[in-house]
């Protein structure tokens, strides 16, 4: 039998937009609906397989390499268990915080049959949902590489790769982003040997050369082998506990690895495969993410897209921002739109490696297109003295960088790399788009001894 249900507001998928929408309305008083396909991701990709498990794990591997009480593979095991027991109660808080806000959560696959109406599949039985609104946030989906092998056991993606049960011997990830970059720095600190392969001609190629020569430095301290200019071409099995991975290096000659697991981490797709978006008439960029403008409606009226599904940036603060640009579109004045966005990022590497706005080159050549000047305000952290609090905790490594445009004072980018630089970069990012002058940030009173003492180093 089919069970019809018609709601206010029909949220696709539990991610960070979502359940934000759907807590915040049924609060409200709106009758709310929230599909999710998969009881093991209640609260989205961040809690259960992305942000949070992953840097509870970078943690424990940090603390282990720091100060080992036990050996390799115990730690190892030790950690993947908190892991599993730290999002099996995250998972369940998100439940119950969504029920709790009166949000009806329905287990199953949603698939569009009409505008505005979804089929539900999976669940305990086939039902038939349409929203007055409707909220697209299925998320991404790894990319797989179309590649003989690429289905093998010993070939994972990032999901499979916080759950093994022992520790691998050796690692060959393929792709240098930040999931290939905090999964080498956590297995190496568990003592695997880790070998990354990219295609990009130079390591690190979306920092700034200074920059990615100390994160080339801290790699090589963990004992990471880092290969540009490649091309995998196969995985084959390779006796009974290993896969061998093939590729074209940077001259054209065949190269091959032998590693207990090969991790593939070579970005993520939006999530649109089976969601019956064609029945509904909703349309898909050229890279297959949903179609919005900048208040994130989709070309169907009360039809709204959020996180990675809509192509932008992929991190669960973007989704957290696209929830109130919908809550703005459609229950507010509108005002709040995807436009001028300052968007921060950290790779959590040992240091962080945290960036805003525009790198030294792109930014010399915008201000200097405008007539004015770069004003490059860098250090490597260990020459800071009036920074010492990465000394205290023992890790001076690294280089702050903060790019001013001299005529009108604006921060106009920034990297660091260092202790803290996760909590710096949103300080800038703040900086950035109140327009506050780098001089005020540089002229600011921070307490003693803290990071931020960086900003009165490089800007005061
Ligand atoms: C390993 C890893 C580490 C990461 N680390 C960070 C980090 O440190 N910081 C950061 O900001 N970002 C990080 N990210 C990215 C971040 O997790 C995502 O950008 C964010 O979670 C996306 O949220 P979302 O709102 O788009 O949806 P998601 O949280 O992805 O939720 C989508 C949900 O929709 C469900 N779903 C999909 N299709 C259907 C359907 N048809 N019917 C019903 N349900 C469906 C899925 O099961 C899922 O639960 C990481 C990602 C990964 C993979
Ligand atoms: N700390 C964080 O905020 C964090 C951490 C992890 C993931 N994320 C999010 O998840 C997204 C996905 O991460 P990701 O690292 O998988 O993707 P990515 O797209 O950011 O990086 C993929 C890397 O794989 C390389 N690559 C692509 N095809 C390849 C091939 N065939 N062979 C070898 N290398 C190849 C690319 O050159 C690139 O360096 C990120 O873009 C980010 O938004 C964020």
């Amino acid at each position: 039998m089919t069970e019809n249900m018609k709601v206010d507001v029909l949220v696709i998928g539990f991610g960070k937009a979502g359940k934000t929408i759907a807590m915040k309305r049924a609060a409200s008083g709106d009758r709310v609906a929230l599909v999710e396909q998969s009881s093991t991701m209640y609260g989205g990709t961040c809690i259960n397989i992305g942000c949070v498990p992953t840097k509870a794990l970078l943690t424990d591997a940090e603390r282990h390499h720091a100060k080992p009480t036990t050996d390799d593979s115990t730690a190892f095991s030790e950690a993947i268990q908190r892991r599993g027991t730290l999002t099996s109660k995250m998972n369940q808080v998100n439940l119950d915080l969504a029920e709790g806000k009166g949000v009806i959560v329905v287990d199953g696959h949603a698939s569009f049959i009409s505008e505005k109406t979804v089929e539900v599949t999976g669940g305990e039985e086939r039902m038939e949902i349409t929203g007055e609104t409707v909220i697209i946030n299925t998320g991404a989906e790894p990319v797989v590489l179309p590649l003989p092998g690429a289905d093998l056991e010993r070939v994972i993606d990032s999901t499979q790769a916080q759950q093994l049960d022992e520790r691998p011997e050796s690692l060959l990830i393929v792709g240098g982003g930040p999931i290939g970059m905090e999964f080498a720095t956590y297995f190496a600190k568990f003592g695997t040997k880790v070998t990354v392969v990219d295609t990009v001609d130079k390591p690190f190629a979306n920092f700034d050369r200074d920059i990615a020569e100390h994160v080339g430095t801290i790699m090589d301290n963990l004992g990471i082998t880092w290969i540009t200019g490649a091309q995998v071409t196969e995985f084959r099995e390779s006796g009974a506990d290993a896969v061998t991975t093939v590729w074209k290096d940077g001259d054209g000659n065949e190269q091959t690895a032998d590693t207990a697991q090969v991790l593939v981490a070579v970005g993520r797709k939006p999530a649109t495969k089976d969601l019956g978006l064609d029945k509904a008439g909703i349309e898909l960029t050229e890279r297959g993410a949903v179609a919005v403008d900048k208040h994130l409606r989709t070309n169907v009226e009360g039809v709204y897209a959020a996180g990675d599904v809509n192509g932008g940036p992929q991190f669960t603060y973007v989704s957290f921002d696209d929830h109130r640009v919908i809550l703005s579109d459609r229950w507010g004045d509108g005002s709040r739109t995807t436009d001028n966005r300052v968007v921060p990022t950290t790779t959590f590497i040992d240091p962080p490696l945290a960036t805003v706005g525009l790198g030294e080159d792109a930014a010399r050549e915008e201000v200097e297109a405008r007539g004015n000047t770069l004003d490059v305000k860098a250090a490597d952290i260990k020459d800071i003295p009036i920074m010492p609090r990465p000394k205290i905790l023992g890790n001076p490594e690294g280089r702050a960088k903060i790019l001013v445009e001299r005529e009108t004072d604006r921060i106009v980018g920034a990297t660091l790399l260092c202790v803290d630089a996760q909590e710096l970069i949103n300080t800038l990012a703040l900086a950035m788009s109140a327009e506050i002058p780098a001089s005020t940030v540089g002229g600011g009173i921070y307490t003693h001894p803290s990071s931020s003492e960086v900003f009165n180093a490089l800007l005061g």
